[in-house]
């Protein structure tokens, strides 16, 4: 288990992370949200081992975790951390950069191995490829696949598709998550995309002004969020008469006590969004078709 008690940690002088606490079982998969800035990479760095705290304790099972001042190299053998910028080798393959840290004793199972993390991230085809000619989002793959080639037991991943196109995406990320629950192997990712979350994380941690204000599941924040900051991580919402009421909650009905004027109309695939005016205030609520300019339309909660 992880367990981080009381952390805080600065830069210079302000806290960047003010009194955190939580706990990653494990194979468990926890994922930190929050604004741009608020500390979820700091965070990571900081679990990982590349900083000092200020106070606090972070242990992994019964190994506390700790910095630069008491570690020449930064690092345990249980954890990876894959950053936002990738530490890959160019000017060799994909597969010698996956294989690079397992041992060449056992040729067979280093083979094995590699061919199983290539399929995990889907670049077979790209074994023999110099990473140097990769597109961000390969090098991206490559970064996962070798952070899991000795099998860590727990993984700190940092926008781990950012750099993946929308085709990939998808497909990447259910066999990256299938693969680390397969293996029990804990996850904290930090994530701008609730795509990172939905249907993958078991906890979710929401960061802001430098502490920890939720901890929870995902779909208890997602089904009542108390706070805007965390209604606008999964989608367009409004605040009406003081609560939070998500764009696909409001309906066009008949008769209500709120009646809208259509302002704008965004094509969305499967659905519309509409910017509407209600009593001076801009709301959004999704519709089946497109709306005419200037509507006027009664919405509800359904
Ligand atoms: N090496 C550093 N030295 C000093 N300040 C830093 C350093 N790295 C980050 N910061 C500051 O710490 C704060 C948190 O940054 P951090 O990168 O952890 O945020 P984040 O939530 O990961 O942001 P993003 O979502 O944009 O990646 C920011 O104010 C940032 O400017």
């Amino acid at each position: 288990m992880l367990s981080v008690e009381h952390l805080t940690f600065s830069y210079h002088k302000k806290p960047v992370l003010n009194d955190i606490s939580f706990q990653v079982q494990p194979g468990e998969h926890l994922a930190i949200i929050g604004e741009s800035g608020c500390g979820k990479s700091t965070l990571l760095k900081v679990l990982y081992g590349e900083y000092d705290l200020d106070d606090g304790h972070i242990f992994w099972k019964d190994q506390e975790i700790l910095g630069p001042k008491f570690n020449l190299v930064v690092g345990y053998d249980f954890m990876k951390y894959v950053a936002q910028e990738f530490d890959l080798m160019p000017f060799i393959s994909v597969e010698e950069n996956i294989g690079k840290f397992l041992s060449n004793f056992y040729p067979e199972e280093k083979k094995e191995r590699t061919a199983e993390l290539l399929e995990v991230v889907e670049l077979t085809a790209f074994a023999k490829t110099k990473v140097k000619i990769l597109s961000g989002g390969q090098k991206q793959r490559v970064a996962l696949a070798r952070a899991l080639a000795k099998q860590p037991e727990i993984m700190l991943l940092d926008e781990p598709f950012s750099h993946i196109d929308n085709f990939k995406k998808q497909s990447l990320r259910r066999n990256v998550f299938k693969y680390l629950k397969e293996k029990n192997i804990s996850c904290v990712v930090a994530t701008h995309d609730k795509e990172d979350v939905l249907g993958f994380a078991d906890h979710m941690i929401v960061l802001n002004n430098n502490k920890i204000v939720e901890n929870n599941s995902p779909e208890k924040l997602f089904k009542s969020p108390k706070k805007p900051l965390i209604a606008s991580f999964f989608g367009e919402f409004n605040t009406i008469a003081g609560e939070i009421i998500y764009a696909h909650q409001l309906h066009v009905v008949k008769h209500s006590k709120w009646q809208a004027t259509v302002k704008r109309v965004f094509f969305k695939g499967h659905f519309y969004l509409i910017e509407a005016e209600l009593n001076n205030q801009t709301i959004f609520f999704e519709h089946d078709t497109a709306l005419n300019l200037s509507d006027i339309v009664f919405v509800s909660v359904k």
